[in-house]
């Protein structure tokens, strides 16, 4: 980043808190009552066929993509400083190699891929979705991780086990299920608690709001995940929670007004969105399966954790680099005569 763009970031990072803060408010309450809603209508309805929940799975991936293909703009800014206009190199380079290497791990050994998957998505949904404010970070990073990983699995075992089975088989399906609903529910389901009763016994003050903010969103994600079925709980959560609140976070401070700041990246995200469905079809037209249903779940699976893990990759190197420069700057304004 040039010295201009840094003071126009440092500019709009002291403009306007509330803005986004309202914003994200908004989402969250916006988003709950979406998920009221699709609870009430398949309590109504009846639930959904497999079919129909994969046909609406497809478009809201390709929703939450972009908010993925801000890697783009962040590898730039991680590798710019060191390869100037060479950035790039690097950057292809490391996110193919991941890239690979995730697509030949499900294909050599899919017990690893699949419960590594899980892991990975669960400490990933976790740190967008955990009570900033919680005095138990990591343990607040797995009770809301858990909600979209673990629920779903105890909710609707059959469902899941099915899906799970299309992903690696029945044999290694019936063992990672039995993990997920015996230990790890056990421990997610007391993580949960002792979050839920720290949320409500906090203190009155200014992080009362923000606990009873979040406490709700998460009631609301709760219900979605325990009453309707896995993948068309999974697409409303992805498309509607988890994309627009990582684009959130992502250009937090990029412009004074959060919205113009959102509209520009997202156009800037569209080339490497369009790049990456593209992909997806690839890997649908080399799965070798009889039926639609199967071939479309791999593929998208397959895709969402080959770009999960560089996604993770490059969070991990640039909160490292932040680290760093915040490290770097407060010893230079300890330095005697500063
Ligand atoms: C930059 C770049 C690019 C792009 C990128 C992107 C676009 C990204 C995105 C990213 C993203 C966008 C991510 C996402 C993520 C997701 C996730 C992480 C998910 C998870 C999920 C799960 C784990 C699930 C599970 C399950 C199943 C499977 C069944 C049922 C039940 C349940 C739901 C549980 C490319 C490659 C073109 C090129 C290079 C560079």
């Amino acid at each position: 980043m040039s010295i201009s763009e840094r003071e126009q970031v440092e500019q709009a990072r002291s403009v306007r808190p509330h803005d986004l803060q309202d914003l994200r408010d908004g989402h969250a309450l916006l988003a709950s009552l979406v998920f009221l809603a699709v609870c009430v209508a398949v309590g109504l309805t009846g639930l959904p066929s497999r079919e129909t929940q994969l046909v609406l799975l497809v478009p809201a991936v390709a929703v939450g993509l972009p908010h993925g293909a801000l890697d783009g703009r962040d590898g730039k800014r991680l590798f710019a400083p060191r390869y100037g206009r060479l950035w790039f190199v690097p950057f292809l380079g490391c996110y193919a190699a991941l890239f690979t290497a995730t697509l030949l791990l499900w294909w050599l050994a899919p017990f690893l891929a699949l419960s590594g998957f899980l892991l990975i998505s669960l400490v990933h949904f976790g740190q967008c979705d955990r009570d900033p404010a919680s005095r138990f970070p990591r343990l607040s990073i797995f009770a809301h991780g858990g909600i979209p990983i673990v629920l779903p699995a105890l909710a609707f075992p059959n469902e899941v086990a099915q899906l799970f089975a299309w992903l690696v088989g029945e044999r290694d399906a019936a063992t990672i299920l039995a993990l997920l609903t015996g230990p790890v529910a056990v421990t997610w389901v007391a993580a949960l608690c002792v979050e839920c009763v720290q949320a409500l016994l906090e203190p009155q003050g200014a992080r009362l709001g923000e606990a009873r903010r979040t406490f709700s969103a998460t009631a609301a994600l709760v219900l979605l995940f325990a009453t309707v079925p896995p993948l068309l709980a999974f697409a409303f959560y992805f498309a509607l929670f988890h994309a627009p609140r990582a684009l959130l976070e992502a250009t937090e401070g990029e412009a004074p007004d959060p919205r113009a700041a959102i509209g520009r990246e997202l156009k800037a995200a569209m080339p490497l969105s369009i790049a990456a469905m593209a992909i997806g079809v690839a890997l649908f037209v080399f799965q070798q399966a009889d039926d639609w249903t199967p071939a479309v779940l791999r593929s998208v699976f397959l895709l969402l954790s080959a770009l999960t893990v560089p996604h993770m990759w490059l969070e991990y190197r640039l909160n490292a680099q932040r680290a760093a420069s915040l490290c770097t700057s407060n010893l230079v304004r300890r330095q005697p005569g500063n």
